[in-house]
């Protein structure tokens, strides 16, 4: 885990001390756009997208791919599980970089800018064509892929309808803030308090989609939008992994009857099983962040049957 300060790779972990043990998340910093009159035009083949199986940030990109029928004109390079003293790193086929064939994911962030300081995330959708990052902020690339490309694929399926938008919005504000990052604001936070402010912001913000639910099929109603999508990432990974490794254990996702319902009915959406591999999920995080987990241990269980018929 690390960061690069004005071109240099310094290996360090996050720093919670200046906010009273605090997790903060950075801002990302690419975020152009993709659009027909732009620098970056809607073409086939031109770009590619790095993601972690394990990341939930970059899983968002990768279902949408699949949603958006753009697996042949947007392809892929997954980095290997563990992120370790390198940040994220590239190993051998499958799990290398099908551009460069990079050592290291910040090799990529230097091509883009040789001066960047900051953290080395995924998502990153990479432009072949001028060799630099189009954006690393997955809450745009996912509305990028919802409707930038749609003249190529045909597929027009929109999970940002206009008439939902300020809906979808105001609700991926709470779980964003409560649930995707209040996972992680849990499991970083090294001091108690810290800790039990995010984990009673964590479960009263679960109760609140239980409570929406158990009423209805998906968070806006009876359409499946990218709030869903967005709230899926973080459900599918919660038993696994948070509820252990993040002590964020009130209760699991299997406990609540409408919101483990609605986790399975996205996990057997068409395409979106695939992109849900456990194996990474469960080795990265408790592999990965050593502070938490010293020996690296993974635990074997829980065995979760997302194939439950709904
Ligand atoms: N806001 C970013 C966050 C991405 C992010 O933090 N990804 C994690 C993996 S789950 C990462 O790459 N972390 C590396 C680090 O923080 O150094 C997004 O949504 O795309």
């Amino acid at each position: 885990m690390g960061l690069l300060v004005d071109g240099q790779w310094h290996d360090k972990w996050y720093d919670t001390e200046k906010h009273g043990g605090r997790f903060v998340r950075s801002e990302s910093q690419f975020r152009d756009q993709i659009t027909a009159d732009g620098r970056f035009k809607p073409e086939s083949g031109r770009y590619h997208l790095y993601v972690s199986y394990a990341c939930p940030w970059a899983h968002r990109a990768l279902i949408f791919r699949q949603l958006k029928g753009l697996q042949q004109h947007i392809d892929v390079s997954v980095v290997h599980p563990l992120m370790l003293e390198n940040g994220w790193e590239f190993a051998d086929k499958p799990l290398h970089d099908a551009l460069y064939d990079s050592d290291f994911m910040y090799q990529l962030y230097l091509k883009a800018d040789p001066n960047y300081s900051g953290r080395v995330t995924v998502p990153v959708l990479w432009d072949k064509q001028e060799q630099t990052i189009v954006n690393n902020e997955s809450a745009e690339i996912i509305r990028i892929f919802n409707s930038a490309f749609n003249d190529l694929t045909g597929n027009y399926d929109d999970y940002y309808p206009e008439s939902l938008q300020q809906q979808i919005d105001s609700i991926n504000e709470w779980v964003y803030h409560d649930i995707n990052n209040g996972v992680y604001k849990c499991g970083f936070a090294t001091q108690q308090d810290a800790y039990e402010e995010a984990y009673e912001a964590l479960f009263t913000a679960l109760d609140r989609v239980e409570d929406i639910l158990s009423k209805q099929t998906f968070l806006t109603g009876d359409q499946l939008t990218e709030a869903d999508w967005r709230l899926f990432t973080t459900l599918v990974r919660f038993d696994a992994v948070y509820f252990g490794h993040f002590k964020t254990n009130r209760r699991r996702i299997v406990d609540y009857p409408g919101t483990w319902r609605f986790v399975r009915q996205l996990y057997q959406h068409p395409r979106v099983a695939e992109t849900v591999v456990m194996d990474h999920i469960k080795r990265h995080y408790y592999g990965s962040h050593k502070t938490i987990n010293p020996t690296q241990v993974v635990p074997v269980g829980p065995d979760i049957d997302f194939m439950q018929p709904v």
